[in-house]
């Protein structure tokens, strides 16, 4: 089944909201929305609804083939995307890259 709700750790919300962070890096768990689909967002921390979006795509990309673009979408450098990605998901390599626009909030 598709998936409807996701969520994002609280630090990231005023990114998502204010469109500075356009894109999500998540494992294979996640590797399910579909696109054109939209998800109600929550923070992990708290399950604290804050937005809605819609699933633009959902592509396969490895983490050692992440670049300065994908950072810029994270509004972050890629040393930071890097430290980010390998605290969430220690070791991972697949990663699946899911891009989004903010519905409503
Ligand atoms: C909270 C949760 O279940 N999982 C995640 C996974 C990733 N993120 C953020 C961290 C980075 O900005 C990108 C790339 O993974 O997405 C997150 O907030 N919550």
């Amino acid at each position: 089944m598709t998936p409807t709700t996701m969520t994002f750790f609280q630090r990231f919300e005023a990114d998502i909201l204010s469109g500075k962070k356009t894109i999500t890096l998540r494992d294979d768990a996640e590797k399910y929305y579909a696109p054109n689909s939209v998800v109600t967002v929550s923070t992990f921390e708290e399950g604290r609804e804050f937005c809605r979006l819609k699933i633009v795509s959902v592509e396969p990309v490895l983490f050692d083939a992440l670049t300065g673009y994908h950072a810029e979408q994270e509004n972050m450098t890629l040393a930071e995307l890097r430290d980010v990605i390998q605290a969430i998901y220690p070791g991972i390599q697949q990663l699946f890259l899911v891009s989004y626009q903010l519905v409503d909030a």
